[in-house]
């Protein structure tokens, strides 16, 4: 990710970019993403066919000010829609494009992902494992043959360098066996911690309801609330996976938020509910801040603290 931002003598690469699903749906909101301050772009989670996605309301900034909730469903135009934005994207304006790929059955993924090596595009795709390989059967990430599975698959069929999308893990097992699966692929090159923490509920006290429409009010929380399991996440598989990367995600407001991702290994790190609530402005401030921050701490480079997140 080499969008150098200039400031105050720093040549910093631009780590920032939107966390899959805000900002990234339609064209419209993939060249806000562009014309933004933003090092690179990721497109929303796409399936084989277009979806309309749950009935709203289905994403809420929480009242606590402490995060969000979502139950989008998945909504978005469809794989070929993507296909088309990255064959027709300017890849020669240093902005990396990412393309996600969530298929609702490991057929999809493979057709997808077949369609994409099949162009043989710049792109890098990313395969969501917070999605359900059968309906009903738990997401991908938490059923770890289904996802080795489907790793023996995808991986040799993209041939080219990817990443996955992983849901946040709470057990220290769970971290040791996830590693070890990612550890046996050599061209997956990266792993985005986190998606939202799972099936979380918002009551609203006055109307004694929940707040979203979908799944009974269940949905994932995102926001500063998931900060700390986000940084745990990032941390744990950074020291899990040589030679892969980690692109941290969960609980970006400022730039704090980006320099204790990096500090915990992060190589990049997205934002997605601060820039669903701000819009993309969010980046040229964030980048701001991050910059200062490191003036602050004398820091010249990301590499001199990537990574270094010490213990007691
Ligand atoms: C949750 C799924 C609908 C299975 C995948 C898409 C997705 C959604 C969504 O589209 O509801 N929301 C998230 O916070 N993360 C996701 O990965």
């Amino acid at each position: 990710v080499d969008l150098s931002t200039k400031v105050a003598g720093l040549s910093l690469p631009n780590l920032l970019f939107n966390a899959s699903g805000v900002c990234c749906q339609t064209e419209t909101d993939l060249k806000l993403m562009i014309e933004s301050e933003s090092g690179s772009l990721i497109t929303k989670s796409a399936t084989y066919e277009y979806r309309e996605g749950n009935p709203s309301p289905r994403y809420l900034p929480l009242p606590s000010g402490l995060g969000s909730i979502n139950s989008m469903g998945l909504p978005n135009e469809g794989y070929e829609y993507y296909l088309n934005f990255a064959k027709n994207y300017d890849y020669s304006s240093k902005k990396p494009l990412f393309i996600s790929l969530s298929g609702l059955s490991l057929a999809d993924n493979v057709k997808m992902c077949e369609a994409f090596v099949a162009a043989e595009l710049p792109c890098v795709l990313e395969v969501n494992f917070s999605c359900p390989n059968v309906p009903g059967k738990p997401q991908l990430g938490y059923d770890m043959e289904a996802m080795e599975s489907a790793l023996n698959v995808l991986a040799p069929l993209i041939k080219k360098p990817f990443g996955v999308k992983l849901p946040p893990y709470f057990d220290i097992a769970h971290f040791d066996t996830a590693a070890t699966i990612f550890n046996k692929f050599d061209n997956l090159v990266y792993v985005t911690c986190i998606n939202s923490v799972g099936n979380g509920l918002a009551i609203d006290f006055e109307t004694e309801s929940a707040l979203i429409k979908p799944k009974d009010g269940f949905g994932g929380l995102g926001g500063l609330m998931v900060l700390n399991t986000a940084l745990a996440n990032v941390n744990a598989f950074y020291r899990r996976l040589p030679g892969k990367q980690v692109i941290g995600v969960g609980g970006v407001t400022s730039g704090k938020e980006v320099f204790l991702h990096v500090l915990a290994g992060a190589s990049a790190v997205q934002i997605g509910t601060t820039l669903k609530e701000e819009g993309p402005t969010v980046f040229a401030r964030i980048n701001k801040e991050l910059t200062d921050i490191m003036i602050a701490k004398g820091y010249k480079s990301l590499d001199e603290f990537r990574g270094k997140v010490k213990t007691l």
